[in-house]
């Protein structure tokens, strides 16, 4: 498997995605926020708008289930065991109910596709003990809701792979499951940036949600509730020692809030040199302030501060023309945001995953040039867009949203062609 991410635009060569499935139904109204969702939402019609995603992204490049790469490599007997140990390590010194635990064995056990399955749809604590049978949990390996947002557990920069340090512990599997699946159909040519699960264990917290590659040697960095400033330190050393080259970061400091979960909730490149915005925290009288930080292999870091993510990449030569997400209305703002109407997929350059639901932010697309199709008439005609053609391409968002997430965040792209086919410009 070949990674190459050097930018968030470039026409797309492969994602990875995972289906909804059976962890969805897991979810109550009462442990909804606690698995970090806005609202329960029903299986059978999730299932049907992510297809239309799946479907979509298949016109354009080659597409793998994250569950079909866990289990091919878990085929391996010592990675399996790995694997394993490292869940329940995780686990064990939250859960206080070690002799619960399933032991390693018992999941050793399982054949591959098996174990896959139940580590992602969870299994169920056994009351075969005065313990277990009086305890309140349902589980003692919870299912992974969250796993269908394939962006936070992992990123590619570069040939290099990242795993995410997952800030809560609901999600700390993902990540360790994710590694296994992508690390070990790796080749020697894609380097380990970052062991998010161990990372995780000294403080480190990374999501990929927070991380944008807007260049080879330009990184934008959410530092939020899910991604700390030791976690962006760690990997940016490890990118420097690992490709000797000069390396701009700009982190960006994020309201601790839900709606702004990670960076990419709050901007998203949508094209060369435009991006889908949340108007009040990237523009206006009170933007976020950035740092950027420019590194080169040995020496000390410099830093300079910026009062925007826009400011900050005008000076680097690269002026956006931001495009208002909910449009002018700050209300529509605030709304279609908190409905990830800011969070965009590109599969090419102008080519975006958006959803249906944020109309206000879909007129604002179209003004600025963009043809607005729907997932299924894209499907059912199954012409790939001319480059020149800036398209969004709708995907039914209503119930997906509520799980806290867009079309980026459901998307784990592996590999992008770099070279921009030359469009306008
Ligand atoms: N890249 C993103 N913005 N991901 C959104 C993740 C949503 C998920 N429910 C969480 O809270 O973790």
């Amino acid at each position: 498997m070949k990674l190459g991410i050097e930018s968030e635009i470039s026409p797309l060569a492969s994602v990875v995605l995972h289906t909804p499935g059976a962890e969805i139904e897991a979810m109550t109204p009462s442990t909804a926020e606690e698995l970090l969702y806005n609202d329960i939402i029903p299986l059978s019609v999730v299932q049907s708008h992510h297809q239309q995603l799946k479907d979509v992204l298949n016109l354009f490049c080659d597409v793998y289930e994250l569950t079909d790469l866990a289990e091919t490599a878990l085929r391996d007997e010592s990675l399996r065991s790995r694997l394993c140990s490292e869940i329940i390590g995780d686990a064990t010194p939250r859960a206080s109910e070690e002799a619960a635990w399933t032991s390693l064995e018992e999941l050793l056990a399982l054949p591959p596709g098996e174990l896959v399955r139940a580590l992602v749809e969870g299994i169920p604590l056994r009351r075969d003990s005065l313990q277990t049978f009086l305890s309140e949990r349902r589980y003692v390996h919870p299912p992974l809701p969250n796993l269908y947002f394939m962006r936070d557990s992992a990123a590619v920069v570069r040939s290099g792979l990242v795993t995410g340090a997952m800030a809560y512990p609901v999600r700390a599997p993902e990540s360790r499951l994710v590694a296994a699946a992508v690390a070990g159909s790796l080749g020697t040519e894609s380097p380990l940036l970052f062991a998010g699960g161990d990372e995780a264990r000294n403080g480190c917290r990374l999501e990929g949600g927070d991380l944008l590659v807007l260049g080879p040697n330009l990184l934008a960095v959410g530092v939020s509730d899910r991604s700390n400033a030791a976690a962006i330190d760690r990997l940016t050393g490890s990118i420097l020692q690992t490709f000797s080259e000069p390396l701009r970061v700009i982190a960006v400091p994020l309201p601790q809030q839900r709606f702004a979960i990670h960076l990419d909730m709050l901007f998203t490149m949508i094209d060369h040199h435009r991006a889908l915005v949340h108007a009040p925290h990237m523009l206006g009288n009170s933007p976020l302030p950035v740092v950027e930080m420019w590194i080169e292999p040995g020496r000390l870091p410099t830093f300079t501060r910026h009062t925007s993510l826009l400011a900050c990449l005008a000076t680097l030569g690269m002026e956006i023309e931001p495009i208002l997400c909910g449009g002018e209305n700050p209300v529509k703002q605030e709304r279609e945001q908190w409905l990830s109407g800011t969070n965009a997929f590109a599969v090419a350059p102008g080519q975006i995953l958006v959803y249906d639901c944020n109309t206000a932010t879909l007129e604002e697309l179209a003004r600025a040039g963009f043809r607005i199709r729907t997932a299924l008439d894209f499907i059912t005609e199954n012409t790939p867009p001319a480059p020149e053609e800036c398209l969004a391409i709708t995907i039914p968002g209503a119930e997906l949203a509520r799980g806290g997430g867009g079309p980026r965040c459901m998307t784990l792209p592996l590999q992008r062609r770099d070279r921009f086919p030359s469009r306008r410009d």
